[in-house]
């Protein structure tokens, strides 16, 4: 937990009469009772106290007074953002029997992110429950698994071409097949929440297991739909599954225990199927993507090579963390979009001018293109979909601030705050041009960072920001937004979860010529 730090000199001593001082004045600055006071004690000589943060309850801490937020403010994101106008940029909580940090401001969010000491990830039952118990893969484990696992995972995807020409022709196959669908059902309306889903996994899939399937199929759309219906069940704090962990054994459905049980159960058989065609055609001298490269590595003993368990989780955690991030944002990019069609002007302008006709946009039209690249900017601050990032953990006792936050707290960012706070001008407008200088050049903020930033920033970030330059672009080239006839504006307002989600959509795609 959180503790502040009420002096800096060294106290090896403090009178009860001095004590009780603070306790009193900690009770009228803070206006919460006892038990905040209480935890006033010395540490490495200073005279440290919990941090501010709501009163904290037995056993359940604060999940009351979250659960009543919730219905006033729907998103966790936003019951941190309250919380914070009132106990400060550093919000100490108890969850159930854990405790976290929420950490606001660019100051504050990016020590977080510089700082070895905070690079773990939580040990909660809902993040380990989906590798097997353990901490492993790339996105939940820390220390050495993560350095080796981030590492390899790299290595082996750049090898089958991550970041190269040949993804560039993988995102394009796919967007053309998406651009082939729409012209389909040209002029009807379609629900676009999830018309990007397949081909995302498909990019990725390709790398990791040389593999690409049609943008009907059933078998992946049902993994698409079940990676949405996880990422809904909690959002990225862990949700009661980390924070009261034994209630699934007394009300496993209530909390959604069993529903996750059973998706971890599908997306693993999804995943072990593929591996074991894999392993049933490997040729070791030949390896074909990630999956024959770690099977390679698996079968030569090595004294730090990894698990069979490892590898599924390694291939879990791409699967999933490009595809809700990714797939979100372009929904919230084509929503602004048609809520804005002086926008979808500008960008069809900008297309028409800098593309010929004749051919499709490439990545190299990208430096040409300021406006697009703003509107990409935009959409990715205004609608974080990674509101608090994926937490971290501190792995020793450490200060930030005029505090000090014990080993095995957890620490979430509040990214969509900083996004949308008041040092942006207006910032609940969609207005790309923020991004731009007078002399039409692009501002790359540092006040803007949805993919964080520091060891364990997005690995994913040049991939996501490609995906979305040309599924932008191939779609405004080829069609006209509208929103269908009789059908409400769509709203902005997120749907709460691991990553935020836009409420359900209907746009129609009209063919441009
Ligand atoms: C708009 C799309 C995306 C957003 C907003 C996003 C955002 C983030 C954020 C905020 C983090 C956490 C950084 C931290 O812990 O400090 C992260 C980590 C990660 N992302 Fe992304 N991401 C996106 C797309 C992708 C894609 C396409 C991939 C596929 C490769 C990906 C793979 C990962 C992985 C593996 C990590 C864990 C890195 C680590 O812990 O070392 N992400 N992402």
């Amino acid at each position: 937990m959180l503790r502040r730090s009420a002096s800096t000199t060294s106290i090896r001593h403090v009178s009860k009469e001095t004590l009780t001082i603070l306790l009193i004045l900690s009770i009228r600055r803070f206006g919460t009772p006892v038990i905040k006071s209480l935890n006033t004690f010395i540490h490495n000589n200073s005279l440290v106290t919990y941090v501010i943060g709501p009163t904290i309850f037995p056993v359940v801490g604060n999940l009351v007074n979250v659960w009543l937020s919730l219905k006033r403010f729907k998103c966790h994101h936003r019951v941190w953002q309250n919380w914070a106008k009132k106990y400060g940029k550093i919000l100490g909580l108890r969850l159930g029997l854990v405790d976290v940090v929420i950490v606001f401001g660019k100051k504050y969010i990016k020590e977080v992110l510089a700082r070895d000491v905070f690079d773990g990830r939580p040990d909660g039952y809902f993040y380990t429950m989906r590798s097997f118990g353990k901490k492993i893969g790339i996105v939940f484990s820390d220390g050495t698994t993560w350095t080796k696992t981030r590492r390899a995972v790299l290595k082996h995807l750049r090898n089958f071409g991550y970041g190269s020409r040949s993804m560039e022709n993988n995102i394009c196959e796919e967007v053309k097949a998406i651009v082939d669908l729409r012209k389909l059902d040209a002029g009807r309306p379609v629900v676009v929440n999830h018309v990007f889903d397949v081909a995302i996994v498909n990019i990725m899939w390709k790398l990791v297991a040389g593999k690409r399937y049609d943008l009907k199929d059933n078998k992946l759309k049902h993994i698409c739909d079940l990676i949405t219906k996880s990422f809904q069940l909690v959002d990225m704090s862990g949700g009661i599954l980390t924070f009261l962990p034994f209630l699934r054994h007394i009300m496993p459905d209530f909390i959604g225990y069993s529903e996750l049980k059973l998706i971890h159960h599908n997306i693993y058989t999804f995943i072990q199927e593929t591996i074991n065609e894999h392993r049933a055609t490997l040729d070791v001298s030949k390896p074909r993507d990630l999956i024959d490269a770690f099977l390679i590595d698996i079968m030569q003993q090595k004294e730090d090579s990894f698990t069979e368990e490892e590898l599924q989780v390694i291939c879990r955690d791409l699967l999933e963390a490009g595809v809700e991030t990714v797939s979100n944002t372009a929904a919230f990019m084509l929503l602004h979009i048609v809520r804005n069609p002086d926008v979808q002007k500008q960008l069809q302008d900008e297309i028409d001018s800098a593309i010929e006709l004749s051919r499709y946009p490439t990545l190299g039209d990208r430096s040409r293109m300021i406006y697009t690249e703003a509107v990409i900017l935009e959409t990715l601050r205004i609608s974080s979909v990674a509101a608090v990032g994926i937490p971290h953990m501190a792995r020793e006792d450490a200060r930030l601030g005029d505090y000090v936050i014990r080993k095995g707290t957890f620490l979430l960012l509040a990214i969509h705050d900083l996004h949308n706070g008041a040092q942006w001008k207006n910032p609940q407008e969609f207005n790309p041009a923020r991004f731009i200088t007078t002399e039409g050049n692009l501002i790359q903020s540092d006040m803007l960072m949805p993919f964080g930033t520091g060891k364990r920033r997005c690995i994913g970030e040049g991939l996501a920001r490609s995906e979305l330059f040309l599924f932008l672009t191939y779609i405004l080239q080829s069609f006209n937004l509208k929103i269908p006839n009789g059908d409400p504006i769509p709203s902005t307002e997120p749907v709460d979860g691991v990553s935020l989600s836009a409420k359900e959509f209907r746009v129609i795609f009209e063919p441009r010529r």
